[in-house]
């Protein structure tokens, strides 16, 4: 089958094939009510930052919480939006730096499928015109030849090819979800971007579809980004896995050192939040608490810290392990207002066991309890976030390390400030 391709361009198995390099995007207008009536809006950062590298063969996992930003930076990275700023080389060619023709031909060579089976299918087509209709638009084959291959491809993608002339509406959504495979094979790609593929599909058949998927990119040598919300999908599917919060990635290792070697409190909380099979325990474990804040104006340095459980102490009060953490519940459940304010002194008893840490650190706490008691919530949130949140340096400075690999080879990236050498030695925590 021709592919227009020049043998020794192509990258290898294992070899980099997708290099993202400092991706952003940010969307000039949030598209709320108020756009435009207040005058200058801040854009929404909705992808910052992001680097990363998919081998030839491979399928990288890109998981995350709804809103942070992963179908963002999956279209910035194919051009279906504009990025803000960064690059992507694909096999080695500046992709952002291609126009009309050039990306044209590229976007052969990369193919996106999508969530939603129904509604990227044409109902008045049938679906053996579905399948062909990239390679007409990419000149592919003379009509007979298009035909064969997509009777072909259905067969590969476990459909039957006799349905050639069946229209959508025949098909289960696991089945068109196998049409929409077979369109995005048909054009012979390297790589096909997976937005939540499975994700409307039933459990029971989500394993079905991606195990096909498996055997294809094993029979085509493709490529797979994958992106879902699900972390069982997730494992099911990839080789290493990226995790995802608020535009930035915060975790990436190979699948079984991410599962079984977690290293950010983002991933470690949302691994936790699996519900639990044994049905002794109830419901779900450690689920993340709070929400997630506006990517408009997104919190400084580790864009978790205003969730994290594990946020590190400020230095300059120099606080015991147990003064900190205690410090830090205190702090959290201000912040939620989980509590009702009765005295002073119950509250210190209630977080710091009638002990408040030690110099100014306790006066602070001290004026915020006494905020507390006065009904002043907002006052003494914004007193402890700017006493210890604030001077946290998960506030102050962006964190990005390696950090030693468990189970694998690969490095293990993980942006938390507790992997610094300070930090690690205890001078900081
Ligand atoms: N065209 C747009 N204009 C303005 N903001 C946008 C636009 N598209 C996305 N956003 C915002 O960018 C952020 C990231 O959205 P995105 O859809 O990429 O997240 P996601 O992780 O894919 O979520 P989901 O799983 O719900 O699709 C969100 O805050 C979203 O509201």
């Amino acid at each position: 089958m021709a592919t227009g391709k020049v043998a020794d361009e192509e990258p290898k198995m294992g070899e980099p094939l997708l290099e993202v390099d400092g991706l952003t995007k940010h969307f000039a207008d949030s598209g709320g009510f108020l756009s435009g009536v207040f005058g200058e809006q801040k854009p929404v950062r909705a992808v910052e930052d992001v680097s990363f590298t998919i081998r030839k063969g491979e399928t990288l996992g890109l998981v995350g919480e709804s809103g942070c930003g992963k179908s963002t930076l999956a279209r910035a990275i194919l051009r279906l939006v504009e990025p803000t700023d960064g690059t992507v080389y694909f096999k080695g060619e500046n992709l952002t730096a291609l126009d009309g023709e050039g990306l044209r031909s590229q976007r052969k060579d990369v193919q996106m499928i999508f969530q939603d089976p129904q509604s990227s299918l044409d109902p008045r087509m049938k679906i053996g015109p579905i399948v062909e209709e990239p390679m007409k638009a990419h000149g592919m084959y003379d009509s007979e030849g298009r035909e064969a291959r997509a009777r072909e491809l259905l067969e590969k993608v476990g459909l039957d090819p006799q349905h050639y002339n069946r229209h959508p509406h025949a098909f289960s959504g696991g089945q068109r979800q196998r049409v929409n495979l077979a369109r995005a094979l048909s054009v012979n790609p390297d790589f096909i971007v997976c937005d939540e593929p499975v994700t409307a599909l039933d459990v029971s058949i989500q394993a079905q579809v991606l195990n096909t998927m498996r055997s294809l990119q094993d029979e085509f040598g493709l490529t797979y980004l994958f992106i879902a919300h699900d972390l069982s999908v997730i494992r099911h599917i990839s080789d290493r896995v990226a995790v995802m919060y608020l535009g930035q990635l915060v975790e990436l290792a190979e699948k079984e050192e991410l599962y079984e070697n977690p290293q950010h409190p983002y991933t470690q909380a949302l691994l936790e939040s699996i519900p639990v099979p044994d049905p002794r325990l109830e419901g779900t474990r450690g689920v993340l608490e709070g929400d997630v804040p506006s990517p408009i104006d997104p919190p400084s340095g580790c864009r978790f810290r205003t969730r994290c459980p594990k946020l590190i102490a400020p230095k300059e009060y120099d606080l015991s392990r147990e003064e900190w953490e205690n410090t830090r519940a205190f702090l959290r459940e201000v912040q939620r207002r989980s509590f009702e304010p009765t005295t002073k002194e119950e509250i210190e008893n209630r977080f710091f066991d009638g002990e408040k840490p030690h110099g100014d650190a306790g006066r602070i706490v001290d004026d915020a309890a006494g905020r507390i008691v006065d009904g002043d919530w907002d006052g003494a949130t914004e007193l402890l976030n700017e006493s210890f949140a604030e001077k946290s340096i998960c506030a102050r400075q962006v964190p990005e390390y390696e950090v030693p690999t468990e189970h694998g080879t690969t490095p293990h990236d993980a942006a938390c400030h507790r992997h610094r050498d300070d930090v690690l030695d205890g001078i900081q925590q």
